[in-house]
């Protein structure tokens, strides 16, 4: 199989944790989209989560008008992320499971047991021409109802991957690393198209990046945080040149 590109969406979520910090207009999330495009991202991820605890409305708006690459808009799938998505047309959009409590995003979206509504709630999204991702765990019955209900991708959560990686629970994280794998080819198999994003850093892309399978990486927290150390420009073209490296030298 040729290894087709791997796109980089940059998640800048966490600037816009920053700036919420003081309740001010700086940090700008665009400002960093934009250094983030320059820097190479082929696309730009933000979450507007139903508390606003980190991007706003007004920063949906300002993304949406002024960004060069696509946005991939993610959102609970309620009534009032739909009317938002409808009336900004992303590139794409997708579909996050939110608790309130959480402190980030836990486990993946519950496609197989919501499968009526789901199916509803993302058909406006598609006929709005929406390319619609559904973020899930690496789990075979929850691919299989993903491309049933008709999502386009598939994000496979590698939060737990990560999460064993950095407490040092390396059998369970490669035991976790083999479940991604084989939801990646499953996914694939159906016809979907496979991202892949969560808690990835410098210390865990590559065995993600290789999977042949997977198109587009979501990254986020870690690359905001390491901007504060090397600024983003460089974080990012690091990320990317390792990206690069794990898939052969062939990304977008
Ligand atoms: C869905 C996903 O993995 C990211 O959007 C993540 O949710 C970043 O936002 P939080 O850190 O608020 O969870
Ligand atoms: N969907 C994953 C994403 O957008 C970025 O997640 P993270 O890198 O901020 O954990």
């Amino acid at each position: 199989m040729t290894v087709p590109p791997l796109r980089l969406g940059v998640n800048i979520d966490h600037v816009a944790t920053v700036r919420n910090a003081r309740g001010s207009a700086y940090p700008e999330p665009l400002r960093a989209a934009k250094l983030a495009e320059a820097a190479g991202a082929d696309g730009i991820t933000a979450h507007l989560r139903e508390d606003r605890r980190h991007i706003v409305d007004a920063d949906i708006e300002a993304l949406v008008d002024g960004l060069r690459v696509p946005l991939n808009f993610e959102m609970a799938a309620t009534a009032e992320m739909q009317a938002i998505a409808l009336r900004h047309r992303p590139h794409a959009v997708c579909i996050v499971p939110e608790k309130r409590e959480e402190r980030t995003t836990e486990g993946g979206l519950e496609v197989a047991g919501d499968q009526n509504h789901l199916t509803d709630f993302i058909m406006p999204l598609r006929d709005a021409g929406c390319r619609v991702s559904l973020f899930i765990g690496a789990d075979l019955a929850q691919i299989e109802a993903s491309a049933r209900i008709g999502a386009a991708v598939v994000e496979l959560h590698t939060g737990a991957y990560c999460d064993f990686h950095a407490e040092g629970r390396f059998d369970e994280r490669d035991e976790e690393l083999e479940r991604l794998r084989e939801a990646a080819v499953f996914a694939h198999s159906l016809g979907l198209e496979v991202h892949a994003g969560h808690g990835l850093t410098y210390d865990t892309v590559a065995p993600i990046a290789a999977m042949a399978e997977v198109r587009e990486l979501n990254i986020g927290h870690f690359l905001i945080g390491e901007a504060i150390f090397r600024g983003l420009d460089p974080a990012i073209r690091e990320m990317r040149r390792l990206m690069d490296e794990a898939r052969g030298g062939t990304t977008a």
